[in-house]
Formats: C-alpha cells, sequence, structure tokens
C-alpha cells in the first residue's frame, strides 16, 4: 500500500468516527480530506485485489525474469511495456509453438506492470491453460462472453458493476491460447469494449478493444476452434486470424 493509500485508509476510518458524533473532517480547518479517486477505487474488491501484489516481490521476480528474456522475448516486451506506459492502444499476438516461452513473457509483463501498481487481466481460452497464468482466469468467465454466439453478440457485463470498472482500469490484458477460441468469442469483447472504453473518451469507440492494450497469445497449429461437423474452411474461418480485428493486429513471433 503506498503512503496515500494509507493516508486514504485512516481519514476514511476518522471520518466515520467524526461523523458518529455530528461532525467531519470539513469542519477542521487545514485537515486533509480523503482522495476521492482512491475511495472509488477502494470500493471496488476486484480492483482492490488486482492491487493487492507485493510490489517489492513483484519487482524481484520481474528483474529475475527480465535477466533471463531471449533477445526475441525482450523486444516484444519493450513493444508492449512501452504501449502501456504510453497509454497508447495495443492489440498484438505473440505467436509461438509449444515451449517457445509465451507463458514466461506474459509472466516477465505482468510482474513488471503489477510492481507498478497496475492492473493486467489474465485468461486463457481453456481453464487448464489459465491455471498456468499468475492470477489467470478463463476468458469466458472473466469477460461474461456468451455461449451462444452471433455478429451481434456482446458480453453480460453489467453497467456500473465492479467486472465493468475493472476492465475499464485495467492497463494491460493478456489471452492465451486465443487459436482455440472462436471469431465470434473475441469480436463480442472487442464491442463490449469499446461501448464500455467510449466514457472515457469517444474515440476509443472506433479503436480496436476500445483502445486497450491487449495481447492474444497461442499457436496456430496446436487446437483450433472446436465447431461440431464444421469442414476444415468453416473452422479457418471461426479462427481469430479470419476476424475484421486482424487486420489491426500486430503479430510477433517466438521462434525459440
Ligand atoms: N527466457 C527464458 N529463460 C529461461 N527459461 C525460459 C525462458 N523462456 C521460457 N523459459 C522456460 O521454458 C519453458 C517453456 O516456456 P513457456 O512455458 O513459457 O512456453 P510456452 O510457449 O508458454 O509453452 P506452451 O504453449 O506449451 O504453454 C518453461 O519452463 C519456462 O520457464
Amino acid at each position: 500500500m503506498t503512503l496515500e493509500e494509507l493516508q486514504t485508509f485512516c481519514l476514511i476510518e476518522i471520518e466515520k468516527l467524526l461523523q458518529n458524533n455530528g461532525k467531519s473532517l470539513k469542519d477542521y480547518a487545514g485537515m486533509p480530506l480523503p482522495n476521492v479517486d482512491l475511495i472509488s477505487a477502494f470500493s471496488n474488491s476486484m480492483v482492490v485485489r488486482e492491487m493487492q501484489y507485493d510490489v517489492s516481490e513483484m519487482l524481484a521476480q520481474h528483474d529475475d525474469y527480465f535477466a533471463q528474456l531471449t533477445a526475441e522475448q525482450e523486444s516484444i516486451y519493450h513493444a508492449i511495456i512501452s504501449r502501456v506506459l504510453n497509454k497508447e492502444h495495443g492489440f498484438f499476438f505473440v505467436y509461438g509453438f509449444g515451449g517457445t516461452g509465451k507463458t514466461f513473457l506474459y509472466k516477465t509483463l505482468s510482474t513488471k506492470l503489477r510492481s507498478e501498481r497496475k492492473i493486467v487481466i489474465n485468461v486463457a481460452s481453456s481453464g487448464i491453460a489459465s491455471l498456468l497464468l499468475p492470477g489467470g482466469k478463463t476468458a469466458h468467465s472473466m469477460f461474461n462472453i456468451p455461449i451462444e454466439l452471433n455478429e451481434e453478440s456482446i458480453c453480460r457485463i453489467r453497467v456500473n458493476s465492479q467486472k465493468e470498472d475493472l476492465i475499464r482500469q485495467a492497463d494491460l490484458i493478456i489471452w492465451d491460447e486465443a487459436p482455440m477460441t472462436n471469431k465470434l468469442a473475441f469480436e463480442a469483447v472487442d464491442r463490449t469494449f469499446r461501448d464500455l472504453m467510449k466514457v472515457t473518451s469517444i474515440s476509443n469507440k472506433n479503436l480496436p478493444f476500445g483502445g486497450k492494450v491487449i495481447v492474444l497469445g497461442g499457436d496456430f497449429r496446436q487446437v483450433l476452434p472446436v465447431i461440431p461437423k464444421a469442414s476444415r474452411a468453416e473452422i479457418v474461418m471461426a479462427s481469430i486470424n479470419s476476424s475484421y480485428l486482424w487486420k489491426h493486429c500486430e503479430v510477433f513471433n517466438l521462434t525459440r
């Protein structure tokens, strides 16, 4: 917890005691007031959970991972981190077959940003893969992706919910095993994020995933979307690289 957060916590407690006695911090000239932005962040337990990582532990882990990155991993790392730090949008795909170090890269990115108290949402297409990611969940449960999908689907994220707030505040979203998810699921997430992020800036409506920095990863030679009785062509058409989103994607390759 930072000193400012600690101060806000203390001021909230003092304010509660004062209010119980018919007074308020505002009645005392020169007394600081709690930081309103932090109060709303505290009230969202999903955001609080993401802020609870031990900063020095994250930094130590990051430095250890970073020192081991290969040149390929390091250049992808810098490309992604610079987008986050410069508050620019980014839609990336990290392509690499099993064992090329995608998860290692995700862990290095996550520890870097968490060491700076930024929010990283780690999801995977399958439950098993999500267990390998730090703080991982399945994409379907995190983004409330509907089971039945079509070209107009949107995710069922309630307005003013904690999840909506968490997504809005997220600095980086990492989605592993992307090739096995139907493109309609990414398109539903894209529409939902555009809608959700236009509150922050109207121009986000025109950016892929509402201007978020999102990293998809996986290997198209492993598992593709499962569609009962579909032909090979239909399966290929259901992959993310057949989506309208793909032309916006910056693809990186991990080869070793
Ligand atoms: N730069 C690195 N330095 C040291 N070890 C690494 C590095 N990159 C990856 N590894 C190690 O190599 C192994 C495979 O890496 P990792 O699990 O990240 O690959 P992956 O591409 O995610 O594989 P999969 O797609 O099968 O999940 C792991 O044990 C990981 O710790």
